[in-house]
């Protein structure tokens, strides 16, 4: 008996075949377990972001009751209080327990800063009314100077964000190792770093990132991050992992991007082929062919029909030749969507984290 099935064999024994599948084959694969901690992350999460607070809650009542077991959330989305209610009531209606879920949040830019990680951890975990999250990411690896009352980034009359040219991503991640230790995070990850500013944080790191959270799809498949967080045990987890269909709304109207820079994933011949072939929907053949790539996908949606649609993901295998031929959509560096450049000036941060010249049209 390998380690590996050793430990599912354990796992089933403590919770039933029913509840964990973990890599007992790529199809059924639930949960993914994270190197240093040994935690089990879903595969699967529900992501948040453009969720308001008055939608959020019922959704992710919902989508608890589907099934779900891991949501994303972050300082900036606004939406952490709503998120804390709805589960709070899941909890105390008796359907669940808090170690049953997998809560992420995210330390905000405004707050990227090691004196400023424990205001806004504990703001956090009052706003979701928990005593831990299970992963706390820093969401990206800039820094914009914060106003004190907003908690927004103070913008120079120019339009420019104001930057905080003291990022310090070392000292940053020795207070949330601190944090760690007391209980109040049990894993550590990144969003948004590169694989030289990720490999900075490894060097000196007791607690090694568990997690980096990047954008991932069909036509942004990061292979050579890919391969740089497998050899460093870093778990991916694809943001956008539909292509972000509603980013393209928020892009066009808030900031003039022009809608030709969005792919249309869900509309591709080759996605919708397969799904034809296995009954099922292009977005679940997006999400399932990520999950078969061992990287963990957080689609967002408040919608109950696509909340539903989005988790049956896990009853089918693809063929090595259905995995080549959805590798070969990737279009890399040019498909990114999110380069941040609709952060005016943050380009001039030393920590912002793509290459310009190969980033998205605006
Ligand atoms: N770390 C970071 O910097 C970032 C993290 N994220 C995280 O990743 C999550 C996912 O990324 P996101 O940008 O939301 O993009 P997604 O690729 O998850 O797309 C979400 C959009 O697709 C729609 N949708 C969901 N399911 C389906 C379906 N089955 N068929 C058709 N349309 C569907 C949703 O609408 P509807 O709700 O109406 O169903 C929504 O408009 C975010 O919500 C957030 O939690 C995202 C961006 C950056
Ligand atoms: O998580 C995120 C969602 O998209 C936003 C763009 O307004 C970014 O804030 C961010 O990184």
């Amino acid at each position: 008996m390998t380690p590996v099935s050793k430990f599912t064999s354990w796992l089933r024994w403590c919770f039933g075949n029913s509840v964990i599948h973990y890599h007992s084959n790529l199809k059924n694969m639930k949960y993914i377990k994270l190197s240093q901690t040994n935690d089990l992350m879903p595969t699967l999460g529900l992501g948040t972001w453009q969720a308001p607070p008055d939608v959020v809650e019922s959704a992710v009542y919902k989508a608890l009751d589907l099934g779900y077991r891991h949501l994303d959330t972050a300082f900036n989305y606004n939406n952490e209080e709503a998120i804390g209610t709805a589960v709070t009531k899941w909890i105390d209606d008796g359907k669940g327990a808090r170690s049953d879920l997998f809560i992420t949040t995210k330390l905000p830019h405004v707050g990227n800063r090691a004196s400023d990680v424990r205001k806004f951890l504990n703001l956090q975990l009052e706003r979701l009314q928990m005593n831990y999250v299970d992963l706390y990411l820093i969401h990206v690896p800039f820094g914009f100077k914060c106003d004190p009352i907003s908690l927004t980034p103070t913008v120079k009359e120019t339009g420019d964000y104001e930057l905080d040219m003291d990022t310090n991503h070392g000292l940053t991640w020795q207070v949330m190792e601190e944090c760690q230790k007391e209980g109040l995070i049990r894993n550590l990850g990144l969003s948004n770093f590169n694989e030289k500013q990720t490999e900075n944080i490894i060097k000196n790191a007791q607690l090694k990132p568990q997690v980096l959270q990047v954008e991932l799809h069909a036509y942004f498949q990061q292979v050579q991050l890919r391969k740089f967080c497998e050899d460093n045990h870093i778990v991916l987890t694809a943001y956008a992992p539909l292509g972000s269909p509603g980013a393209k709304t928020h892009f066009v109207t808030k900031y003039k991007y022009s809608p030709s820079a969005f792919p249309d994933l869900l509309s591709l011949p080759e996605v919708k082929g397969i799904a034809d072939r296995y009954g099922k929907t292009p977005a679940q053949i997006l999400l399932h062919f990520l999950v078969q790539e061992q990287i963990v996908v957080i689609p967002k949606s408040t919608n109950e029909h696509r909340l539903k649609e989005n988790m049956d993901i896990y009853d089918f295998e693809l063929t090595p030749e259905e995995m080549d031929s959805l590798r070969k959509l990737d279009k890399g560096e040019d498909a990114r969507i999110f380069n941040f450049l609709f952060w005016k000036g943050v380009e001039n941060h030393p920590e912002h984290p793509f290459k310009l010249d190969q980033t998205a049209e605006v």
